[in-house]
């Protein structure tokens, strides 16, 4: 791996973890927006929202079809789905970019056009540069190539593969936004030369939905700095490095309880607090 690239530690991720103080209540905390999940992935929207809610949001804001509403409530009542005020959005998880509604997409509009910070994944990676609130995408090796080919700059999944911190670089550099491309080792870096990796500590990981737990730890992180990230944007690279790493780590404590065996995506986003609880304590 190239020398430029910093691997994030324990001791960098602590220092991203929002502790609530006396004075604080849900929303000087931070809201988090959400707008993902579909009738073909009700799952994916379940599992960020209960990521976001674990990693210690002040509230999440969920919009998105009923049947999709009904899934989310059912797991986390505490969800509000009124539409109101957010510190920050997290878009696209679960979501078929080819089927958007009308209604989906009147609710992008909106959301982008807020202004706050905006997690984009899966299917709302190809909405990068119709904003300009403050940024970051979170795609893996297919997502980046599928994306950047789009833009007209000829990449293959594999090449993305093969050299994932020249591309996600690239990404940055063309794209003009920070990003978090997703592997055995995450590469997240943004233009202005922030670059850090974060090597999964289990390979357990690659499992499907851990990218949309991924993506509510994330946003959540996010919404919690919303006041440092309301002047200081380039914060956004340490956030989604420290995202990956409770990530990775939510996953090996997981794996550990059943002996070094299999996890899902939703017993990692339950062993969140627990690494969360360890981090405050470094
Ligand atoms: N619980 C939920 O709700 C979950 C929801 N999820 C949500 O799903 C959405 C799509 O995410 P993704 O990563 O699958 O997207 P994408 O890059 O389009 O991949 C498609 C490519 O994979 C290939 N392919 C398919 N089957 C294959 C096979 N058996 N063996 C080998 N290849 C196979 C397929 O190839 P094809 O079959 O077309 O030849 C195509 O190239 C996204 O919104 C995400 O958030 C996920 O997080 C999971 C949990
Ligand atoms: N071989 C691997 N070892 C460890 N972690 C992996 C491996 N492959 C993928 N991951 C991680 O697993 C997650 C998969 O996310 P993603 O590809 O978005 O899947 P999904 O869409 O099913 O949620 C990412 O956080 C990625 O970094």
């Amino acid at each position: 791996m190239d020398a430029s690239w910093q691997e994030w530690t324990a001791e960098d991720a602590a220092e991203w973890i929002m502790e609530p103080v006396a004075g604080d209540d849900k929303y000087r905390r931070g809201v988090l927006g959400v707008i993902t999940g579909s009738p073909d992935y009700p799952g994916a929207a379940v599992l960020g929202v209960e990521a976001a809610h674990r990693a210690g949001v002040g509230m999440v804001r969920f919009t998105g079809p009923r049947a999709v509403r009904a899934a989310v409530l059912a797991r986390r009542p505490e969800t509000v789905t009124m539409a109101g005020r957010v510190q920050a959005w997290l878009v696209g998880s679960g979501i078929d970019p080819e089927r958007r509604s009308f209604l989906l997409q009147g609710d992008l509009q909106v959301a982008l056009a807020s202004r706050v910070p905006v997690v984009l994944d899966a299917g709302g990676l190809d909405l990068v540069g119709t904003h300009t609130a403050p940024t970051i995408i979170t795609p893996h090796a297919r997502e980046l190539a599928t994306l950047l080919t789009e833009r007209e700059i000829d990449a293959s999944e594999q090449e993305v593969r093969e050299d994932p911190a020249g591309w996600a670089e690239r990404a940055a550099r063309e794209l003009g936004v920070a990003v978090l491309l997703k592997g055995p080792v995450t590469h997240v870096c943004d233009p202005d030369g922030d670059r850090y990796t974060v090597t999964a500590p289990t390979h357990w990981l690659a499992t499907a939905g851990t990218g949309d737990v991924l993506g509510g730890i994330l946003g959540a992180l996010v919404a919690t700095h919303h006041e440092r990230l309301a002047t200081d944007a380039e914060v956004l690279t340490s956030l989604a490095a420290t995202a990956a790493y409770v990530q990775g780590e939510a996953a090996r404590l997981a794996s550990a309880y059943v002996g070094g065996g299999p996890v899902t995506a939703l017993d990692i986003a339950e062993a969140v607090p627990g690494v969360i609880g360890s981090l405050l304590a470094h």
